[in-house]
């Protein structure tokens, strides 16, 4: 048996009416991982996981839950994910307390099995079992979205952008209980546009821009990855024109004394970088100098692929 969590296999998906959203994206998320599904809006991750959820039908190629694949043994597939999905989705009539056990029964957990308690506890609602679940905040609503998604104890967890809209202090104890969860050995694939947080909970991440898959690689080595760096230089006098030399990727003016420069960590460092500016007749005043982040790295392989 694999060792994958998901496997997908040239997945494509085009729409009625011809909207290609996927387009032949292969990628594996191991077990035990916290997968990081990054993409800009309408680049297909939604798509992506309403197809593992047997919501939305793939148009080409396979995908895998645990070993089952979606299309052969669909029964098998739903059971292996729980899905907290980008909206909220419950009746606002049944406490959280319902909530969680008709969604027990839904899934046929029986009763002796069922953890509803035990969920609301986890995070941090067990004070609300029995109040409707129209009385809850947004943070806590979402918060029972996750417990909802947990009550089969599917062991993959998939989130659709689970901190757009909350707070900071409430995506902290968001996370707290991802990392709990993944501590305990469940599989976790998240998509989100914080790119910092992807950076910080993500042990590896992919990413999809247009249908395509453009990047799949641990997080340390995606973030290692991106060659360029920027200094900024402040000048001794007015830039009437902008120097040019061969270790400069990119110079641009910012202001009538600050140069940015671009350079390729393998092919240049900061020293020459600043050679050349001096050797065009510049004074330096001030330098600053910074490291790519994630949202570099994202940007540059966006880019990349759409020059492609
Ligand atoms: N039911 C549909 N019919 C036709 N086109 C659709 C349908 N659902 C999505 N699309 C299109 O497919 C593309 C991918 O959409 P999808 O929702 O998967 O992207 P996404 O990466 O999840 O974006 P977001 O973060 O905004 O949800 C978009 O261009 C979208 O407009």
């Amino acid at each position: 048996m694999s060792d994958a969590a998901i496997e997908i296999d040239g997945l494509s998906k085009v729409y009625q009416g011809g909207k290609q959203a996927l387009d032949a994206v292969t990628f594996t998320v191991p077990r035990g991982q916290i997968f990081g599904l990054l993409g800009p809006n309408g680049a297909g991750k939604s798509t992506l996981i309403n197809i593992l959820a047997g919501l939305v039908n793939k148009t080409g190629g396979s995908a895998r839950v645990w070993g089952f694949d979606i299309g052969a043994n669909p029964r098998n597939s739903k059971r292996a994910i729980g899905i907290v999905n980008q909206e909220i989705l419950f009746d606002p009539f049944f406490t959280p307390f319902e909530t969680l056990e008709i969604q027990a029964g839904l899934y046929g957990v029986p009763k002796a099995e069922r953890r509803t308690m035990e969920l609301l506890r986890a995070v941090h609602l067990e004070d609300k079992a029995n109040a409707y679940s129209r009385t809850l905040s947004g943070g806590m609503k979402r918060r029972l979205m996750v417990a909802k998604a947990m009550v089969h104890s599917p062991p993959v967890l998939v989130l659709d952008e689970p901190t757009a809209g909350v707070d900071i202090e409430l995506r902290q104890q968001l996370w707290a209980y991802v990392r709990s969860l993944n501590d305990s050995g469940v599989t976790v694939v998240l998509t989100t546009h914080y790119l910092e947080e992807a950076e910080e909970l993500c042990d590896r991440i992919a990413i999809i821009n247009h249908g395509k898959l453009i990047a799949n690689e641990p997080t340390r080595e995606l973030v290692g990855k991106t060659q360029e760096k920027a200094v900024e230089v402040v000048v001794d006098r007015d830039i009437a024109g902008l120097p040019a030399n061969q270790c400069f990727q990119k110079i641009e003016a910012k202001g009538e004394r600050t140069l940015v420069i671009t350079y390729r960590k393998d092919r240049a460092n900061a020293g020459e970088v600043l050679g050349a500016v001096q050797a065009a007749g510049f004074g330096i005043v001030d330098v600053s100098t910074r490291e790519a982040d994630l949202e570099d790295v994202f940007l540059s392989l966006t880019r990349a692929a759409n020059a492609a």
